[in-house]
C-alpha cells in the first residue's frame, strides 16, 4: 500500500517537475529578489529557533577546528623549552594535525555516506575529546604527537561534515548564513586560542597542558548536544527511512507543514536513483559532467583560499606586527590576538552579507581585495627590505667564527636565515652598532652570545630582532595586514566552505565535500610548510607578491566558474552546472533548467551552445 502511494506520488512529482516557461521565469525572479524569496520561504518554514540550536552545536566543530589549529603556536613557545624540542619535532607537532586532517577529511566522505552526518559529528567530537585528554596528560613528546594526530583526525571529519549537515537541515533562505556561521566559529576558535595562549604564557611550567587540554570542554559539549539532536532528513530519506525523515523535517521547521519541501527532496532522490550510474561515487562524479564541474569549482575555491596565504598571514602576524615596531614578545602575542579578532570580526561581516549580496559577488570582491592587499603587504616588505639597516659592527668573538650569521651584510638577509637575529643599538630613531648574531636555539628571544644574549634590554640600549628588521616603512605592512583581513575574512574565508556544502547533488555531496576539504588541508600544509623556504629564496616581498598573483588567478577562476547559489534549494543546484565550465558564472541562476520527462533530461533554455 505504502509502495503504491509512493509510486503515485512519484508520478505526480514527475509531472510537477515539468516547468512552464512562466514557472521558470517566476523562479528566476524569485531568486533575483532576496526580499521576496525570504518572505515566501519564511512563511513556509516557521520559527527557525531549533535551526539555530542545531547550527550552534554543529558549529562547535568549527570552533574546535579553529582552536586546535590556532592554539599550537603559543603552546609551542613553552613546549620547546620544557621538552627541549628540536626544530624538526616542532614542525612535526604543528603539521601532523593538518596532515591528519587532510587524510581524515577524505575518509570522512565515505563515513558520512555510510553512517550519516550525526554519527560523524559524534565521532569527531569524541575524537577531539580523546585527543585533548591525551595532549593535556602527555609526559613526553611521542605521546604529545599522538594527541596532535588524534585531534587532526577529528578536525578533518568535522571540517567536511559540519557544513554539509548545516546546509542539509537549513531552509534555503538561511542556509548561506548558517553555514557561514561555521566559519565564524572557526575564526572565533582561533581568536579564543590566541587569548588562551596569551593568558597561559605567563605560566611557563605546564601552561601548554591547559592550552592544549581546554579543547575538551567544547568537544564534550558538542558530543552531549548531538546525543539529542537529529540526523539530516536528506540523509535519512536517501537511506529510505521516510518516516523519520518527515518527522525530523517537521521538527526542525518548527512543526509547520513540510509536505512541499519533503516531496521535493524525495522526488529529487528518486530521480537520482534513476540517473545513478555504476561504480564508486568518485568515478560517477568524474563521469557525470554537472557533478564533475561542481567538484572542480569546489576544489578550486578551496585551493585558492589557501593559496592566497591566509595561514601564513595568521601564523606570521606576530612577526609582521614586530616589524611595525612592537619590540616586546609578550606584546606581540597579544597583538596576534588582535589579528585573530580582526579575522573573526570581518567573518561576521560575511555572515551578514552572504544572503544579501550572494556567494558570487562576495567571493569576487573578497578575492580581488585580497590580491590588492597582498600587494600592499608585499610593497611594505619591499620598501622595508630596501631600507634594511646594514651590519656595521663585527664582534671579535672566536666562538662566532664558524657561524654563517656573521657573513651577512644587511639585516634583511640576516633576518631571512632562521638561525640568525639582528642585534642593534639606537641613536634617536637611527639604527647603530648593528650585528648579525646566531640565535639561542633554546630561546629565540636572545642571541647565543654577545650583547644581545639577554635579549632586548632597553635600559642598556640594546635591541634584539629575531625574524624581523627595524624599519620605518613597517606601517605599510601593518596597513596591508589589516586590509588583507578585511578583504579575505568576509568572502574567501567562509565562501569555499559554504559553496561546497550546497553545490553537489545528494549522492555526490559527502564525497564532493570530502575531496574539496582534502584539497583545502593539503594546500594548507603546502603553503605553511613552504613559506620559510619561499621567503628565503624570494624574500618576504617576493613571497607576498607570489600569493597576490595566485589570488589574481583565483579571481579569474571565480569570475569564470562560480555560479550564484543564493536562494536555490539544494535540489535545484544541478542545473547550475549544466553549461560548459567556464561559463558557469554567466547568467547566474538563469542559465539552465533541467526538466524531467519520463526519466529523460531536457534543458529548457535555448541559448545553451555546448556541453563539455
Ligand atoms: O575558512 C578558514 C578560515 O578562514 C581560517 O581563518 C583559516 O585558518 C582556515 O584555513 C580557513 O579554512
Amino acid at each position: 500500500m505504502e509502495e503504491l502511494i509512493g509510486d503515485r506520488r512519484f508520478v505526480e512529482d514527475k509531472r510537477s517537475l515539468i516547468k512552464t516557461p512562466y514557472d521558470v521565469q517566476a523562479n528566476n525572479q524569485e531568486h533575483d529578489s532576496p526580499t521576496s524569496t525570504h518572505q515566501i520561504r519564511s512563511v513556509q518554514h516557521g520559527s527557525p529557533c531549533f535551526i539555530y540550536t542545531l547550527a550552534f552545536f554543529s558549529a562547535l566543530g568549527g570552533f574546535l577546528f579553529g582552536y586546535d589549529t590556532g592554539v599550537v603556536s603559543g603552546a609551542m613557545l613553552l613546549l620547546k623549552r620544557e621538552m627541549n624540542l628540536s626544530s624538526l619535532w616542532q614542525e612535526l607537532l604543528v603539521s601532523i594535525t593538518v596532515g591528519a586532517a587532510a587524510v581524515s577529511s577524505l575518509a570522512g566522505g565515505y563515513l558520512n555516506g555510510l553512517f550519516g552526518r550525526r554519527i560523524c559529528i559524534l565521532l569527531a567530537s569524541f575524537i577531539f575529546s580523546a585527543g585533548g585528554i591525551i595532549m593535556s596528560v602527555a609526559h613526553n613528546k611521542e605521546v604529545l604527537l599522538c594527541g596532535r594526530l588524534t585531534v587532526g583526525l577529528g578536525i578533518g571529519i568535522a571540517s567536511m561534515t559540519v557544513p554539509v549537515y548545516i546546509a542539509e537541515v537549513s531552509p534555503s533562505e538561511l542556509r548561506g548564513q548558517l553555514v557561514t556561521i561555521n566559519t565564524l566559529f572557526i575564526t572565533g576558535g582561533q581568536f579564543v586560542a590566541s587569548v588562551v595562549d596569551g593568558v597561559f604564557s605567563y605560566l611557563p611550567h605546564d601552561g601548554w597542558r591547559y592550552m592544549l587540554g581546554l579543547s575538551v570542554v567544547p568537544a564534550a559539549l558538542q558530543f552531549l548536544g548531538f546525543l539529542f539532536l537529529p540526523e539530516s532528513p536528506r540523509w535519512l530519506l536517501q537511506k529510505g527511512d521516510t518516516q523519520n525523515a518527515r518527522l525530523v523535517l517537521s521538527r526542525i521547521r518548527g512543526g509547520v507543514n513540510v509536505d512541499e519541501e519533503y516531496e521535493s527532496i524525495r522526488s529529487s532522490i528518486e530521480e537520482e536513483k534513476i540517473d545513478a550510474g555504476e561504480g564508486p561515487v568518485l568515478w560517477r562524479i568524474l563521469t557525470f559532467a554537472p557533478a564533475r564541474r561542481a567538484l572542480i569549482v569546489g576544489c578550486g575555491l578551496q585551493m585558492f583560499q589557501q593559496l592566497s596565504g591566509i595561514n601564513t598571514v595568521m601564523y606570521y602576524s606576530a612577526t609582521i606586527l614586530q616589524m611595525s615596531g612592537v619590540q616586546d614578545d609578550q606584546m606581540a602575542i597579544w597583538l596576534a590576538s588582535a589579528t585573530a579578532f580582526t579575522n573573526f570580526l570581518f567573518t561576521l561581516v560575511g555572515v551578514w552579507l552572504v544572503e544579501r549580496v550572494g556567494r558570487r559577488k562576495l567571493s569576487l570582491g573578497s578575492i580581488l581585495g585580497t590580491a590588492v592587499s597582498l600587494m600592499v603587504l608585499a610593497a611594505g616588505f619591499l620598501l622595508s627590505a630596501q631600507a634594511s639597516p646594514p651590519v656595521t659592527f663585527h664582534p671579535n668573538d672566536p666562538s662566532l667564527h664558524n657561524s654563517t650569521c656573521i657573513t651577512y651584510r644587511f639585516c634583511e638577509s640576516c633576518m631571512l636565515n632562521p638561525d640568525c637575529g639582528f642585534c642593534y643599538g639606537k641613536n634617536g630613531t637611527a639604527v647603530v652598532e648593528s650585528s648579525c648574531m646566531p640565535v639561542d636555539v633554546a630561546n629565540t628571544e636572545a642571541a647565543a652570545a654577545g650583547r644581545c644574549s639577554n635579549g632586548t634590554q632597553e635600559s642598556a640600549g640594546v635591541f634584539w630582532a629575531f625574524n624581523y628588521c627595524p624599519t620605518s616603512y613597517s606601517w605599510i605592512v601593518l596597513l596591508g595586514l589589516v586590509l588583507y583581513l578585511a578583504a579575505f575574512a568576509p568572502g574567501m574565508g567562509p565562501m569555499p566552505w559554504t559553496v561546497n556544502s550546497e553545490i553537489y547533488p545528494l549522492w555526490a555531496r559527502s564525497t564532493g565535500n570530502a575531496c574539496s576539504a582534502g584539497v583545502n588541508w593539503i594546500c594548507n600544509v603546502l603553503v605553511s610548510l613552504t613559506f620559510l623556504h619561499v621567503a628565503q629564496y624570494l624574500t618576504y616581498y617576493g613571497a607576498f607578491f607570489l600569493y597576490s598573483g595566485l589570488a589574481l588567478l583565483g579571481f579569474v577562476f571565480v569570475v569564470g566558474c562560480l555560479p550564484e547559489t543564493k536562494g536555490l534549494r539544494l535540489e535545484e543546484m544541478e542545473s547550475l552546472f549544466g553549461r560548459q565550465l567556464c561559463s558557469c558564472g554567466a547568467g547566474g541562476s538563469q542559465s539552465v533548467h533541467y526538466i524531467r520527462v519520463n526519466g529523460g533530461n531536457c534543458r529548457s533554455d535555448e541559448d545553451v551552445t555546448d556541453d563539455e
